[in-house]
């Protein structure tokens, strides 16, 4: 097995792949290079990266799951959470809730843990206390990486659809008619790398809402978009709502507050 080949592996098994799946998405990857006349490398760029992009599609390690009640339902639901890195406090007992059909965002100072919280609420990151739960089908738009430089936004598109089982074609299609939502017409043949910041952005953001997730997890997601991306974006945002999904959203942007359903907001960051 190449260089690459392990590498791939091995970084697949330490973000939650089980083996026999990692060796598959190995064979699948090498398979898709040789089909391309590229090495690996050259295809998909490093390893741990590409690694990262596979298993954001094939999302998130379980939590546990919601219990069902007579309350309206909950797509989202965080209990005392609270995160740690080595002695320093990130998050102390931070308790929330996003129903169904809810819009709700999380503001607060540079560094007071907004996008450690919702890599908590996506399974990406764990808790050092405190318990999460949510609906199992989510979408997770990250406030940075999230895209292979080396795939195309059509290769994307086929990529997130097929860990979701559904076709390349449908996944292809389902991809460009999101993106016109931003104003966007995805080029053809121009790998991600090539795009700008603010088109990255919007790749990033139509692979969040794919699959037509019952939670989105939006981590400042406008970042490099023009005016009309911005304004498309939160007319997108308001649709997701009003057809039942649940949205949590870190923003800087007060002014969009009065928007949103509730606001919640995290302490400064310790000294
Ligand atoms: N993997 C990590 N290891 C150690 N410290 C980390 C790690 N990730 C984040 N931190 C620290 O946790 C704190 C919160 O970071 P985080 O990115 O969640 O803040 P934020 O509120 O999203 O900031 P911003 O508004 O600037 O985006 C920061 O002090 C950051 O340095």
């Amino acid at each position: 097995m190449s260089g690459w080949s392990a590498n791939f592996r091995h970084a697949l098994s330490e973000r939650g792949v089980d083996l026999v799946r990692a060796e598959q998405l190995v064979s699948e990857a090498l398979e898709q290079a040789a089909d391309h006349g590229l090495a690996p490398q050259r295809m998909f760029g490093p390893a741990t990266r590409y690694a990262d992009l596979v298993a954001r599609a094939l999302r998130i390690p379980a939590a546990t799951p919601l219990p069902v009640t007579d309350a309206p339902p909950a797509a989202l639901r965080l209990t005392n959470v609270s995160k740690r890195y080595g002695r320093r406090h990130v998050l102390r007992n931070v308790s929330l809730e996003v129903g169904e059909g809810e819009l709700v965002a999380v503001v607060g100072a540079n560094g007071c843990g907004k996008s450690t919280l919702l890599q908590i609420c996506a399974g990406t990151t764990k808790p050092t206390s405190g318990i999460v739960e949510r609906v199992a089908h989510v979408g997770y738009v990250p406030q940075t990486g999230g895209t292979a430089d080396y795939l195309t936004p059509a290769e994307h598109f086929a990529l997130f659809a097929a860990a979701r089982a559904d076709s390349r074609g449908r996944g292809v299609a389902t991809g460009a008619r999101l993106a016109t939502a931003l104003g966007w017409r995805p080029p053809a043949g121009q790998p991600a790398g090539q795009l700008s910041g603010g088109t990255r952005q919007k790749l990033n953001v139509v692979l969040g809402e794919l699959s037509r997730p019952k939670l989105l997890l939006l981590d400042e997601p406008y970042q490099g978009f023009d005016h009309g991306a911005y304004v498309d974006l939160w007319t997108q945002i308001d649709r997701w709502r009003d057809t039942g999904s649940a949205v949590l959203i870190v923003t800087h942007m007060l002014g969009e507050l009065d928007r949103v359903d509730r606001v919640v907001e995290l302490d400064a960051p310790e000294e």
